[in-house]
């Protein structure tokens, strides 16, 4: 495609394109420019991309877009935000691949990659051809692409949602957090349905309070469309920000909910250690639920995949025999367990703030009368207000706290333990900086019936310090360390 088509997407502009070359790639790193590339140029927080246009030029770039004029010998556009207009280029560019399939978007602070998960699951079993972009990977049908990311800049998305289209992707699941709303990563998206989970206290360091939080959120359902598109916001009705959310689009609404009513309810809910069971009610419809996935939480991750899948055309029958085959999602209430003569639990989740932590440990509490051993550390370079409190909700509901590293990232791990402990009353816990030696003692320590449980991590397979990244997986760690003692 020519420049000046490209170009065609951003108003008012005035340019006077001397040459009008053709644009076969669109890139933001210089490092990944070849021949043909419009390279456009991002201020970053760590680096500003200005300073890599000559290079980018010399690699192959034949026109760039900036914030500011640049010297060079191709075209240079100047727009005065290229971030946000990269999100209409790129949609451009990749032909506006949202707009060709179904796309649901999940947001909220915690359950957005078990809801992914279980509607990938859903979808897959009625036969569709899925996408997914998430925390963990980026999924192109079976394809799986690393992500660096749990919302990707929208130049990556678009390209991912494009190849999605090439391989016949009928519904894509996506992850958007609150950072790539704030961002506007996913402008120009074209949404169907819009879920929102929970929010509670997390990335505070970033939003600064709980209003500027939950604003970042309301910006999925305000770019939802309306509703005689069909489009559709699903809302969490026992969360008090599905209310401010709900004035935020003009969408369809349906609310799904355990505690308050709701067009999608459970009820009469089971929970065991093998799963849990209860009653769908679906606009007065009742259907008997048993999945192997643990905790009233997931429950809510269930409700809200099957208003999703619902509103987006699957038959109730099939999304309910679906859900009888969900299999456990990697790292979240994943149990690891080494050997037969094992006779204590080890549980491995991705609790990695206050909320989730303390949902954790009460569904342990609820599942068994057993003493509970909380291993955990909160990350740096992150929300230090959840410090204190994932500390104080770890001595409150196990027995004993072991508070280790998680990733540090470029702070001291000392001090963030420190941040932790330092205002907390209860005396129930220990600390040992090293997160191998933490899992291990409280693996080496565990008596018949304990439950231990590891946080913070999931699938992490990897623990980032300042000068480092190191593999680490608190899987094969406690595996390990189950071995060692049996
Ligand atoms: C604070 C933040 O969001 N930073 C994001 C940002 O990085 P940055 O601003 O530091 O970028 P930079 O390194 O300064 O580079 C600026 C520009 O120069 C270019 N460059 C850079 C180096 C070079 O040699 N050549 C070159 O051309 C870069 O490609 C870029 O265009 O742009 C990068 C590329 O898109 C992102 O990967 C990066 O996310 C970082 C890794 C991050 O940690 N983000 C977190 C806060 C985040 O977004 N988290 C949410 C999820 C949270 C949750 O799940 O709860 C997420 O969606 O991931
Ligand atoms: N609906 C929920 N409500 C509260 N806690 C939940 C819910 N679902 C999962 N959790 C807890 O939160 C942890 C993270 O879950 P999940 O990975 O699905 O969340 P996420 O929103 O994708 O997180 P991230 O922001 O890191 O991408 C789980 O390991 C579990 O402890
Ligand atoms: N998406 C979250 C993941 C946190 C996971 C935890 N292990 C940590 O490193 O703090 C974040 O980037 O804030
Ligand atoms: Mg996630």
């Amino acid at each position: 495609m020519k420049l000046s088509e490209l170009m065609n997407v951003i108003p008012f502009l005035e340019i006077d394109l001397k040459a009008d070359p053709l644009i076969e790639k669109v890139e933001m790193d210089n490092r990944e420019v070849s021949a043909n590339t419009l390279f456009i140029c991002i201020n970053g927080y760590t680096v500003d991309g200005h300073d890599f246009a000559e290079s980018a030029v010399e690699r192959g770039a034949v026109a760039v877009l900036a914030e500011r004029p640049l010297a060079l010998d191709v075209p240079v556009i100047v727009v005065s935000d290229t971030k946000r207009m990269m999100a209409r280029i790129a949609n451009h560019f990749y032909d506006y691949p949202t707009k060709k399939f179904n796309l649901i978007g999940v947001t909220g602070t915690n359950g957005k990659t078990s809801t992914t998960l279980i509607l990938e699951h859903i979808f897959k079993e009625a036969k569709k051809t899925t996408g997914v972009i998430g925390t963990m990977y980026a999924k192109v049908g079976e394809e799986i692409v690393k992500t660096k990311n749990t919302t990707p800049e929208s130049l990556t998305l678009q390209q991912t949602f494009h190849k999605m289209v090439e391989a016949n992707v009928e519904t894509a699941f996506m992850e958007v957090s609150s950072h790539a709303l704030d961002y506007g990563r996913v402008h120009g998206c074209d949404f169907n349905v819009a879920v929102f989970t929970n929010l509670t206290p997390d990335h505070l360091d970033y939003h600064q309070t709980m209003e500027a939080y939950l604003f970042a959120k309301g910006l999925l359902f305000a770019q939802l469309g309306n509703a005689y598109e069909n489009k559709f916001a699903i809302l969490n009705a026992d969360d008090p920000a599905s209310k401010k959310l709900m004035k935020m689009t003009s969408a369809n609404l349906l609310t799904y909910g355990i505690d308050n009513e709701a067009s999608i309810t459970a009820q009469n809910i089971r929970l065991s250690a093998k799963g849990t069971s209860f009653d769908l009610f679906i606009f007065n419809q009742s259907y008997a639920i048993d999945v192997s996935l643990i905790g009233k939480f997931n429950v809510y991750n269930l409700l809200a995949a099957v208003a999703s899948s619902y509103v987006s055309g699957l038959p109730i029958e099939t999304i309910v025999r679906s859900l009888a085959t969900v299999k456990g999602i990697s790292g979240r209430f994943e149990t690891v367990r080494a050997s037969e003569k094992q006779d204590f639990t080890v549980v491995v989740d991705y609790a990695h703030t206050s909320d989730s932590l303390k949902n954790v440990l009460e569904t342990v509490n609820e599942l068994a009368p057993s003493d509970i051993k909380v291993v955990v550390g909160c990350g740096g370079d992150r929300d230090r207000t959840k410090r204190p409190v994932m500390a104080q909700i770890a001595t409150k509901f196990a027995t004993e706290a072991i508070f280790t590293s998680d990733n540090p990232r470029s702070e001291d791990p000392k001090q963030i333990l420190i941040d932790m402990t330092s205002s907390l009353k209860d005396t129930n816990y220990q600390v040992i900086v090293d997160r191998k030696e933490a899992i291990e003692q409280a693996i080496a320590s565990a008596k018949k019936g304990d439950i231990i449980v590891i946080a913070g991590k999931g699938h992490e397979t990897y623990q980032q310090f300042a000068d480092k990244t190191i593999h680490f997986d608190d899987r094969e760690v406690a595996f390990d360390a189950i071995k060692e003692r049996i």
